[in-house]
């Protein structure tokens, strides 16, 4: 499975956001999305979601050209996305929230989703019947990582999923990042500095002013695909 990304332009409000914007990632492949804020890491997740409008180049899922399909269709792509700012509905609880994309699409499996994150981060679990306005920060972080891992069964794109998290929180979101490593998920991760996913990335992009300035191969083996 591989997502392909030729000369994507976005424009918002006659300002060029994305320019010219084209990487590839791999099968199963962790790719760092690193820049500064403004620098256009969301926007280009939101090409990829299809919640943003192509104003030229093409997005590829598997050589087929998505640029067209609309959101829903992706998600049953096997899309998942982890919001920067979490998007959690307070009232509702932990399992709730998470199963919000099966909700929203019958072709979205919740139970099988639902045993497959409790599996990989039992942690939520304990703190599935608890509504998410009272969680920590990094606790809602875990809670939306989860909920992308419902939908997200190929492609996972996490927007800043480190950002403002305790250390410790960090290290674990880290780790079971790293564990996703045997399920064959590729993996998008855009970030305004690599501390924390250095050692889980095989490449980064780095993106300036809407433009991929730079492609470093970080030397982390790719997990072989069977
Ligand atoms: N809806 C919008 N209306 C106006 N400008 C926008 C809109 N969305 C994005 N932008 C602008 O596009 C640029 C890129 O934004 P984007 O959110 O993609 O950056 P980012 O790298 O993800 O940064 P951050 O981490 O701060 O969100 C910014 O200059 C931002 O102000």
């Amino acid at each position: 499975m591989t997502l392909r990304l030729e000369n994507v332009e976005v424009t918002i409000q006659s300002a060029p956001i994305l320019r010219g914007v084209s990487f590839e990632l791999g099968d199963g492949e962790r790719l760092g999305l690193v820049g500064r804020n403004g620098a256009g890491k969301t926007t280009v997740i939101r090409t990829i979601t299809g919640l943003a409008t192509l104003a030229g180049g093409k997005v590829f899922w598997n050589g087929t050209d998505i640029s067209g399909m609309p959101p829903r269709e992706r998600a049953e792509l096997g899309f998942g996305y982890m919001p920067e700012d979490r998007r959690l509905v307070p009232e509702l609880t932990v399992e709730e929230n998470m199963l919000l994309p099966a909700w929203a699409n019958d072709a979205i499996d919740g139970p099988k989703g639902l045993s497959f994150v409790y599996d990989l981060m039992p942690e939520l679990t304990q703190m599935s019947g608890r509504k998410a306005l009272l969680l920590s920060g990094g606790q809602q972080k875990m809670v939306a990582l989860g909920r992308a891992l419902i939908a997200g069964r190929s492609l996972l794109l996490l927007d800043e999923p480190f950002e403002g998290v305790a250390p410790a929180l960090a290290k674990r979101i880290s780790e079971v990042i790293a564990s996703l490593k045997s399920e064959g998920l590729s993996v998008l991760i855009a970030q305004s500095e690599l501390s924390h996913s250095m050692e889980l990335l095989q490449r980064e992009c780095v993106i300036e002013r809407g433009e991929i300035i730079k492609e470093t191969e970080l030397g982390v083996a790719a997990e072989p695909q069977g």
